[in-house]
């Protein structure tokens, strides 16, 4: 991108003067932790006393701490590194963004903006072109570049209305036979599990678009959330007919009898209906809630009656940034042929360019152009389209992007579309 002839950077004026942003060590965990627990305010709940398990796969050579006029640590910012499967299976590595606090007391100046401006110049010098997060709040980010691109939900279904219909192209006579699952559901504890689940999510993850590694470490050091971390869980392995996994549901059940399934991870569709089957059937359980369910997922379809299923917590899960225009729209696979002209601001690092996407048989060109834009958008709206999981159209709908030329919108949409919607459930 090219700089801005005249860039509207909002808050460098406002950016914090005296104060000093420094990568953090090994030796900065205990203070860069205090910092982010008195940042949320969350110290009391936070399960640090757990051997510090939930922090323990923090990657302090890629850690910002801000410190105040008198080097008081006042900000903090944490940067993983994951691997984002981008549409057509293509994956990317990408730097996940979390651990972002800054003291109650040091707040609205300027130290987060900093922070940010720090972050995304480390990325780029890393040779990135992606950065990911998952916002406490939705008003922080996007003044900052990120936009919404993946979306989840949570599905509860009362056991007694949980029956699943025979679909009717599997009830139809002559239906393929490879259409059943021939596989098996076998229950195990987390602790027996081995590396099955680490397996198995890789396997499902590389297929997944918008789906992030879990890298090996994270496994290993029993970091995060169930089932990653160990915290005590049934798991419901699927096995195919040769016996290898390729499917798990991690599930505890609470009070009056609430089975959580904390996540569902099947290789296809067969496997994830054989396991949702499998928690459906539990005894002893009044309702079953399936946590990160993507939105439009064909089990509430699968349930003979449509009502049974009750939609909660739809909401962004995953926030994408993009750092190289070019670089990200080459990088993802497309499924419709098309030309595009894009006129992109991003505001934050005082940038702008105009490329022509072409798209041919699958992969895409980018190059700067000064051709007529189609479509004129701000880096953040770009970003959240980036993976498909919202149309154009909807963001011109919006208001946030601008359709410049007629059937512009209807063109990006078909451009844009996915065959698979982008899916994120990792918490980082
Ligand atoms: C990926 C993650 O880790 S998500 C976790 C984010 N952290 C938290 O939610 C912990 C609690 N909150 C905080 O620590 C802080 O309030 C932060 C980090 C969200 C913001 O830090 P600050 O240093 O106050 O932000 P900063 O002063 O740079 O604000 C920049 C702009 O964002 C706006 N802004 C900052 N936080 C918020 C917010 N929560 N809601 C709305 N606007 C916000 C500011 O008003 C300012 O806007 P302006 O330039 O138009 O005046």
């Amino acid at each position: 991108m090219n700089e801005h002839p005249d860039p509207p950077c909002r808050h460098s004026g406002k950016e914090a003067t005296a104060m000093e942003i420094r990568p953090t060590t090994d030796e900065d965990l205990d203070v860069f932790v205090t910092t982010v627990h008195t940042a949320f305010g969350h110290f009391p709940q936070t399960p640090i006393a757990d051997g510090g398990r939930w922090w323990s796969a923090l990657e302090m050579d890629r850690g910002l701490l801000a410190l105040s006029a008198d080097r008081r640590p006042v900000g903090t910012a944490a940067a993983y590194s994951f691997e984002l499967t981008l549409p057509g299976r293509h994956i990317a590595p990408v730097t996940a963004v979390s651990a972002v606090g800054v003291l109650p007391s040091h707040r609205r100046r300027g130290v987060l903006s900093a922070l940010m401006r720090r972050q995304l110049s480390e990325v780029r010098a890393r040779g990135e072109f992606l950065s990911v997060l998952l916002a406490s709040e939705a008003p922080i980010y996007g003044r900052f570049g990120y936009g919404p691109a993946t979306f989840t939900t949570r599905l509860t279904v009362p056991r007694h209305r949980a029956a699943l219909a025979v679909p009717r192209a599997r009830a139809s006579a002559g239906a393929p036979a490879s259409d059943a699952d021939s596989g098996t559901v076998e229950v195990m504890r987390r602790a027996e599990c081995g590396r099955i689940l680490e397996e198995v999510y890789d396997r499902y993850r590389r297929a997944q678009p918008g789906a992030l590694s879990r890298p090996h470490r994270w496994w290993a050091l029993g970091a995060g959330q169930p089932p990653v971390s160990p915290a005590p869980r049934y798991i419901a392995v699927h096995r195919d007919a040769d016996g290898v996994a390729d499917g798990y549901a991690s599930y505890s059940t609470g009070e009056g009898g609430t089975l959580t399934v904390d996540e569902t991870i099947a290789t296809d569709d067969v496997v994830f209906t054989a396991l949702a089957r499998f928690v459906l059937g539990h005894d002893l359980v009044s309702q079953v809630v399936f946590r990160h369910v993507p939105p439009g997922h064909p089990l509430r379809w699968q349930l003979a009656d449509f009502r049974a299923g009750e939609v909660g917590d739809h909401t962004d899960w995953l926030w994408v940034r993009l750092l190289d225009v070019p670089r990200a729209l080459t990088a993802r696979g497309w499924s419709t042929d098309g030309d595009l002209v894009l006129d992109v601001d991003d505001l934050f690092l005082g940038e702008h360019g105009r490329y022509l996407l072409t798209v041919r048989e699958g992969r895409a060109d980018c190059v700067p152009t000064d051709r007529q834009p189609d479509l004129s958008l701000d880096i953040s709206d770009l970003s959240s389209l980036y993976l498909g999981g919202i149309a154009p159209s909807t963001l011109v709908r919006a208001g946030h992007v601008q359709a410049c030329r007629p059937g512009a919108t209807a063109r990006a949409d078909a451009m844009f579309r996915t065959e698979h919607p982008p899916h994120c459930l990792h918490w980082f």
